[in-house]
């Protein structure tokens, strides 16, 4: 791609650090960030490229990603984002975008919470649009089987094998009531004691927004105990069990399970690939003052 490693290196060498202390500063207090940031990561790449898209605000132009069926209520970490922003454009007005600062975050987020480290390759420009009929397209819903699983990640130029390693981020992080529901009432790929003990928490009705974690035994500690949980039926969302259910991704979740340097490995290598999805270059996008609002 056309992303560098040294792309600030005479603009804004700081902006590395400085990322880094507040990330550490932040997750100290308040680890579940950690994955927040790295989803919402995510969802700004599966729309349209790694372009700060979600990040966006709606306005008077566009009705914008904040408010996708995915994000609304749920995306959370847009303050921190304008934290990191507010203290890079003290130091280097004008020159580093909101989406390279998420790029760099969702890295030392990894890291912080004890995964693998890799170098996040930089000079993403930000979008002066976003859309949330587009982000209702491309990111996936917790309903999906596996083959829309593939196919979802196929538009977006990923692999099977991306999409295990990078569900692996559920190793972190919470999910609502409402997103599990329909998993640990109606499907049968589910440990028995595991799906009543939810449906306590969870009932049929009401309480849509009480949290589970998404790895039950490791929530703030990026390991490997996803998939190990797979292979017990204990994934809480759909999306995840589907990667253990007698079809073409079970030898991958076996794998990761036996072996967390194998998952780390091809964690980063996935990451980097889900980085550099379509990102705007040269003329394109804009650097943002704001990461809420177009200059
Ligand atoms: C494979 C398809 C995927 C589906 C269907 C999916 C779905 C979901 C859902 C429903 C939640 C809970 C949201 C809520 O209740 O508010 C969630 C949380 C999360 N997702 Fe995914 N996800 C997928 C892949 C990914 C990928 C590829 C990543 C990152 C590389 C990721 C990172 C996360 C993280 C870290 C959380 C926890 C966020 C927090 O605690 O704030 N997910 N996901
Ligand atoms: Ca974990």
């Amino acid at each position: 791609s056309k992303l560098s490693q040294n792309y600030y290196k005479s603009t804004c060498p700081q902006v590395l650090s400085i990322v880094k202390a507040k990330t550490e500063s932040t997750l100290k207090k308040k680890p579940r960030m950690g994955a927040s940031l790295l989803r919402l990561h995510f969802h700004d790449c599966f729309v349209n490229g790694c372009d700060g898209s979600i990040l966006l605000d709606d306005n008077s132009t566009f009705i914008g990603e904040k408010t996708a069926l995915a994000n609304n209520n749920s995306a959370r970490g847009f303050e921190l984002v304008d934290d990191f922003k507010a203290e890079v454009e003290k130091t280097c007005p004008g020159v580093v975008s909101c989406a390279d600062i998420l790029a760099i975050a969702t890295r030392d987020s990894t890291v912080v919470l004890g995964g693998p480290s890799w170098k996040v390759k930089l000079g993403r420009r930000d979008s002066i649009t976003a859309s949330r009929a587009d982000a209702n397209k491309f990111i996936p819903a917790p309903s999906f089987t596996l083959s829309a699983l593939k196919s979802n990640f196929h538009a977006q130029g990923l692999s099977l094998k991306d999409l295990v390693a990078l569900s692996g981020a559920h190793t972190i992080g919470l999910a609502r009531c409402t997103t599990f529901r329909a998993h640990i009432y109606n499907d049968s790929n589910i440990d028995p004691s595991f799906a009543k003990s939810l449906q306590h928490k969870c009932p049929r009705n009401g309480k849509d927004n009480i949290h589970r974690r998404l790895d039950l035994r490791t929530p703030i500690t990026f390991d490997n105990f996803y998939f190990r949980n797979l292979l017990k039926k204990k994934g809480l969302l759909r999306s995840d069990q589907e990667l253990f259910n007698d079809k073409s991704a079970d030898s991958l979740v076996k794998k990761y399970a036996a072996d967390s340097s194998k998952f780390f490995k091809q964690f980063t290598k996935s990451m980097i690939k889900m980085s550099n999805i379509k990102p705007l270059t040269g003329n394109s996008g804009q650097i943002r003052i704001n990461c809420r609002k177009v200059n």
